[in-house]
């Protein structure tokens, strides 16, 4: 075999950099400008590894790959702007070793390049699948694009995973392309909020129960595990589960195997399980508050997300793509943001991460008076208006209903109350429940599950 790394890309530029320091690494190296010369070289030669832009004119770097990995060539590493998920996936189910997204490191590269030369005989490549439709997860900072290229190589895995951020980073919606770019995207997509979720319910509705169980259960309930079989059960905020429930749940993923609550037959599940936290779960397991073992088992691949003000060059794209959604979604006219309303928004901290940006674009759609959004559209922090005198109304409201002979009229009251509360904290916070817990003085759990303990996922959005 050939010892030459070849690099096929039709910008000369890149093929030029990428060759010097790969030369510079002691490789020998052969230059294509396209897929074609590169077809024409394969007639009497073989490269030890190939470099290949995915896009080039005429034929371009997927197809290229597929050929390769058909006549058993390789290891080939595909290179490419085009840095959405579904790209990426794309390049590893065709049995790439590797994807550079651009502009890369040339370090990086070069790394990549001896990584795979040095895996060779690679595993047998797993046979290409459909395209899938591309996700709605946008970015194009080098964190996202590092999340991207993570999924699409651990996508196709069976592997569990976890996925950490703070919250409205993206974390289901990463959970929902892991599922998606899976053998599994036939089969469901299930969702639990753990701390959604009174923790006496988290064991029926993770394992379902039978008829009869406990005060309540009426009938035989498939919990979230079978819903899931053949899918993927998406545990968000994990590290809020209950101690006792981390011991059940260990023991299921550990066994595969468990009973309904109150139920005698054993079921054999066979669920991906991609887990969630918002919580530094190191410190939780520190702390006692989250089992070792748990931990390590969902804890296979760690994918990160930085938060939004760690990764500002994402803002505008996801500002005006948001824009333009909530004016398609609530059949307003389109609108655009001015170039200083733009950079305005991109120089904010978002606390509440994308969910918050999402909100503010909803917001502005609605609101902003003109087509084009100028940076006094965007509100800056308003004065807080005088405390109104709403017991007045508590008031009257008590006694006309005492009046009616209604007597449970405290709970009732108490309940608008804190919702009252906890709606406009969240408001404020950009749908971030701690902070918003924290500004209120409550403690986060306390706001979840009196937000709406029925749910299973995240409470009405502001
Ligand atoms: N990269 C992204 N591209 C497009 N939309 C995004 C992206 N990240 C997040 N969103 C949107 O932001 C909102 C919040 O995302 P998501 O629910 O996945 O966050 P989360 O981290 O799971 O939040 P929480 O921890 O509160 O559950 C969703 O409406 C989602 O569609």
């Amino acid at each position: 075999m050939s010892e030459e790394i070849w690099i096929a890309d039709d910008d000369r530029g890149v093929r030029f950099v990428l060759a010097e320091a790969l030369r510079d690494a002691g490789l020998a190296v052969r230059e294509f400008g396209d897929a074609e010369s590169v077809r024409e070289a394969l007639r009497d030669a073989r490269p030890a590894l190939l470099l290949t832009d995915v896009r080039m004119p005429g034929e371009g770097g997927l197809a290229l790959l597929n050929d390769l990995k058909a006549r058993g060539v390789g290891p080939v590493i595909v290179m490419s702007a085009f840095t959405d998920v579904a790209t990426t996936a794309a390049a590893y189910r065709a049995g790439a070793a590797d994807y550079l997204a651009k502009p890369f490191d040339l370090d990086q590269a070069v790394a990549a390049v001896q990584r795979a030369l040095a895996d060779v005989p690679a595993a047998a490549a797993p046979p290409p699948a459909p395209v899938v439709p591309a996700h709605a997860l946008l970015g194009e900072s080098p964190a996202m694009r590092e999340v991207f290229r993570l999924i699409g190589r651990v996508a196709a895995s069976e592997l569990n995973v976890l996925i950490t951020g703070e919250t409205g980073t993206g974390k289901e919606l990463v959970a929902r392309a892991l599922h998606e770019e899976s053998a599994r995207r036939e089969r469901a997509f299930v969702a639990l909020n753990t701390a959604a979720i009174p923790s006496e319910l988290l064991e029926s509705e993770l394992f379902g129960h039978e008829a009869g169980a406990f005060t309540g259960a009426t009938r035989r309930y498939a919990g979230r595990f079978e819903q899931a079989e053949g899918g993927t059960l998406f545990l968000d905020e994990i590290g809020d589960m209950p101690l006792a429930l981390q011991t059940r749940l260990l023991r299921v993923l550990a066994g595969g195997e468990f009973y309904r609550v109150g139920g005698r037959e054993l079921i054999r599940g066979n669920v991906r399980i991609v887990a969630a936290t918002h919580q530094d779960l190191d410190a939780r397991v520190a702390a006692g508050l989250f089992r070792a073992d748990l931990k390590h088992r969902l804890d296979v691949v760690r994918i990160e997300l930085p938060a939004l003000r760690q990764r500002r060059a994402d803002i505008p794209l996801l500002a005006q793509h948001f824009l333009a959604a909530a004016a398609r979604e609530l059949k307003l006219p389109p609108k655009r943001f001015s170039k200083a309303a733009l950079k305005a928004v991109a120089q904010r901290d978002f606390p509440g991460n994308v969910r918050e940006l999402e909100n503010l674009c909803r917001r502005l759609a609605v609101i902003a008076p003109g087509v084009e959004i100028l940076p006094a559209d965007l509100g800056g922090p308003a004065a807080a208006p005088a405390l109104g005198d709403w017991t007045d109304a508590l008031r009257e409201w008590a006694a006309l209903a005492l009046a009616d002979g209604e007597s449970d009229i405290h709970a009732r009251a108490r309940e608008a109350m804190d919702h009252t509360l906890m709606q406009a904290a969240l408001a404020v916070h950009g749908g971030h429940r701690q902070h918003a817990a924290a500004a209120l003085g409550v403690g986060r759990n306390t706001l979840t599950r009196k937000l709406g303990a029925s749910r299973t996922r995240r409470p009405s959005r502001p």
